[in-house]
């Protein structure tokens, strides 16, 4: 019993990595953050933030990559379900992209918090 629900759980931990791949194979904006991800990474290191620093940058970057993935699902699931036009489908897309939003303001704040000591 033990041995199918670990099973169960490295499989499904095989398909969220697949989805992941899929993703970052596949979608301009996912793969726009992870080049601005790889970007702050770098400026990071370069001006030596600290331990809580990384902790809050690296908290945006998940979640602003995890809402964006989340949005392309759900964009995927909409023109899946109804492929034409529909005032719904451009709304359920405009309020998932705007979870996006919420995040990458958040994101933007935290930085400015973390790197305007450094600059000045
Ligand atoms: N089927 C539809 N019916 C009504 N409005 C739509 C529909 N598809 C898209 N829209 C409108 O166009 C906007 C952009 O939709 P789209 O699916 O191209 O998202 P996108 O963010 O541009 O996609 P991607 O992230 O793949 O570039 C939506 O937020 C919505 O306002």
């Amino acid at each position: 019993m033990l041995n199918s629900f670990l099973g169960k759980r490295i499989k499904a931990c095989g398909y969220a990595f697949k989805g992941a791949l899929i993703l970052i194979k596949t979608e301009p904006p996912i793969q726009v953050q992870i080049i601005i991800a790889i970007l702050m990474t770098a400026i990071g290191f370069y001006l030596n933030i600290t331990t809580v620093e990384w902790m809050f940058q690296i908290f945006s970057i998940g979640l602003v990559i995890s809402l964006e993935a989340a949005n392309t699902a759900i964009e995927e699931i909409a023109d899946f379900i109804h492929p034409d036009y529909h005032k719904k489908i451009g709304l359920i897309k405009d309020m998932a992209a705007g979870a996006v939003f919420f995040a990458a303001i958040t994101a933007v704040i935290i930085g400015l918090i973390i790197y305007i000591p450094y600059l000045f």
